[in-house]
């Protein structure tokens, strides 16, 4: 198997395109991974995000072999307690053109834990995307991934475990199985509590006899409770950590339920990690729609624009899901929608979709810019939202559950299943445009989509060919997350024919006619992302707070006044309080006509 130094169809630095059909990714890494081509990054002054303690064994290759050591080391800024920095290194002349840069190649290594690995989520998500990466040839050459649950469970049996939800992609199945063989033999378990520091050394012990004396790199992912996170945390730092590489923890959501539990949570993660160990996940910033939305705004001339308060009239960030909480009652009814969906996962895509151009790809030019939109925007107003419950319904016989028939979920609950709201972004580009936000589960459909209603055309010369209704000729720019991902623009045009009557269409780039690849899952990417150290797609803390303060008064006040949500049917299009919410803003919903 290649290296990640090899696999350049994992990240590529090159600023040339792609080819269409290549997997390769364009990386905005300063750089994390351990090979670069010198080529792609004269001058030849180049920063390496690496591990400190290795700089002895930094050296430059020349045609594959150890040539000599590097001409300088400046700006040596180790960024951790555990060693993971930034070099910044000058080469000797001769490697002007044709080196390669390789650190520690063969001398590291990359264990991956999963925390919680008898669950949902690892066994749904985080296992399966691992497989992908390593099918793809992203991981390092050394890696081992280790599960980490109570449950007691031998290495087999996890491998058993793991293997039944472990797919190839359909355009990529070429000897799966035996990919998925030597993807199982480097998947090894160990049952501990959570809170215990033996538990975790007895980790550390097995995880050194696979690093077999490499330069050890750690990646624990918390796929557990939130309310043992910080057990977790400080048994994994303080027993399990590297002694010599970097060590980083991914966390999943909720961070928090409010600003005080999520600030709190912070304080505790950073008595035991630094803010750049911790990984906060947010999957929908995973997804291709989402990564793409700065590719559509910042290279193409014709949006950006037409990215502002005089052209958009609105914006409308669409979640909905054809199932209730099944299964999930129990951790849902503690946050309800807005905690679940909109504070994080449509306030991000609001962040990307709102803020300034960054100074660069730069990790922390992107989220620099991000907390400045939502530090500009307005809390969010209790007449700003409405919130509704699934109620049982029986359809074509079928009987579908109500919310509070959940076993997990108290019968007396007002948790919302169901929300939409009306936020506001209080600077020159923004003011006064509605960013309606609309999340819902037991819906009528699963579809996640933003939708950019633009302004009426200035004194149309077609109105008359319009009829009354004008919101039907307003241009609109649908960016479909998913499913069945797309990006189109609906335009007017002359009915062809001799006569004037207009009609609407669509610019349409839907994914799967345009590519035949397969589209990699979210967390496929934001694993790859943790493992090379590139922050851009997980949440700062400041980020959080900013996204908790917009939502913490409104969530107090639904809670403290014990407000009823609507009722909606299983199934149905959700509560009508939504329409009279965009009514008063001026605004259509503009997922609901006929042709979408
Ligand atoms: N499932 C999903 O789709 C999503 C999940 N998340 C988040 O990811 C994390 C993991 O989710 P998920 O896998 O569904 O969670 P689970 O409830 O399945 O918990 C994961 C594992 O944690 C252990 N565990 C469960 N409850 C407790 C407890 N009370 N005390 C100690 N250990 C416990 C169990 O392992 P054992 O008993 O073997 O120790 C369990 O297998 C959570 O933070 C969740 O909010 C986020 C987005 C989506
Ligand atoms: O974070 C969550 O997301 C899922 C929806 O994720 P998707 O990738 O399938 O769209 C949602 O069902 C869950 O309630 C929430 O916690």
């Amino acid at each position: 198997m290649s290296s990640l130094s090899s696999s350049t169809h994992c990240r590529s630095y090159s600023s040339s395109a792609c080819p269409a059909s290549s997997s390769c990714n364009y990386g905005h890494h300063r750089t994390a991974i351990s090979s670069i081509s010198l080529k792609q990054l004269l001058p030849r002054k180049v920063s390496v995000q690496s591990n400190t303690k290795a700089r002895p064994n930094v050296v430059p290759i020349k045609d594959g072999a150890v040539a000599a050591t590097v001409a300088s080391i400046e700006n040596e800024t180790p960024s951790n307690k555990l060693g993971d920095g930034l070099l910044s290194i000058t080469l000797p002349e001769e490697f002007k053109d044709t080196a390669s840069f390789d650190i520690n190649k063969d001398k590291s290594t990359v264990s991956i834990t999963v925390v919680g690995a008898s669950g949902d989520l690892a066994k749904k998500k985080i296992f399966p995307a691992l497989f992908a990466l390593y099918y793809e040839d992203c991981l390092p050459e050394h890696f081992t991934i280790f599960g980490y649950a109570r449950s007691k469970m031998t290495d087999a049996e996890l491998r058993n475990m793991i293997s039944r939800t472990l797919t190839c992609r359909i355009d990529k199945r070429e000897n799966c199985d035996e990919k998925m063989d030597q993807f199982l033999n480097r998947c090894f378990y160990h049952s501990g509590q959570y809170d215990s520091q033996n538990n975790f050394a007895e980790l550390d012990k097995k995880l050194k006899e696979h690093e077999g004396g490499r330069i050890s790199n750690r990646l624990f992912y918390l796929s557990i409770p939130p309310n043992i996170f910080t057990a977790a945390v400080r048994c994994a730092s303080l027993s399990a950590s590297s002694a010599n590489g970097w060590t980083r923890v991914i966390v999943e959501k909720p961070f928090g339920r409010d600003s005080e539990s999520s600030a709190a949570l912070t304080d505790a993660l950073k008595q035991y990690l630094e803010e750049d160990q911790i990984f906060r996940i947010d999957h929908y910033l995973g997804k291709e729609l989402v990564e793409n939305l700065s590719v559509l705004r910042f290279s193409n001339l014709i949006f950006e624009p037409l990215w502002s308060r005089q052209y958009i009239r609105s914006v409308q960030l669409i979640f909905s899901e054809d199932f209730g909480t099944e299964g999930r009652g129990g951790y849902f009814d503690n946050y309800g929608i807005i905690r679940d969906i909109m504070q994080n996962h449509l306030l991000q895509i609001l962040a990307l979709f709102a803020m300034e151009t960054p100074v660069s790809l730069d990790a922390e030019d992107i989220r620099n810019e991000k907390v400045k939109v939502l530090r500009s925007m307005r809390p969010l107003q209790l007449e700003d939202v409405i919130i509704g419950q699934y109620k049982s319904h029986t359809k074509g016989g079928v009987s579908y559950p109500g919310y509070t028939d959940d076993k997990t979920v108290p019968k007396d609950s007002l948790t919302p299943t169901f929300a939409a709201a009306a936020l506001f972004i209080d600077n020159a580009r923004w003011d006064g445009v509605p960013f309606l936000m609309k999340a819902g589960k037991a819906l009528h459909n699963k579809r996640a989509e933003i939708r950019v209603q633009f302004r009426h055309v200035p004194g149309n010369l077609y109105n008359r060919n319009f009829g009354t209704d004008l919101d039907q000729a307003t241009n609109e720019l649908v960016i479909r997350v998913q499913p069945d991902e797309a990006i189109y623009l609906k335009i007017n045009n002359k009915v062809p024919g001799l006569g004037m009557r207009l009609d609407r269409s669509n610019l349409n780039l839907l994914y799967a006619a345009r590519y035949s690849k397969e589209i990699p899952d979210a967390y496929e990417r934001l694993l790859l992302d943790a493992v090379e150290g590139e922050r851009r797609l997980f949440i700062r803390s400041d980020e959080l707070d900013a996204a908790w303060a917009l939502f913490t008064p409104v969530l107090k006040e639904l809670e403290e006044k014990a407000i009823i949500p609507e009722y909606y049917p299983y199934g149905s299009r959700g509560p009508v309080g939504a329409h009279y919410l965009a009514a008063r803003h001026n605004v259509r919903w503009c997922d609901l006509g006929l042709e979408q």
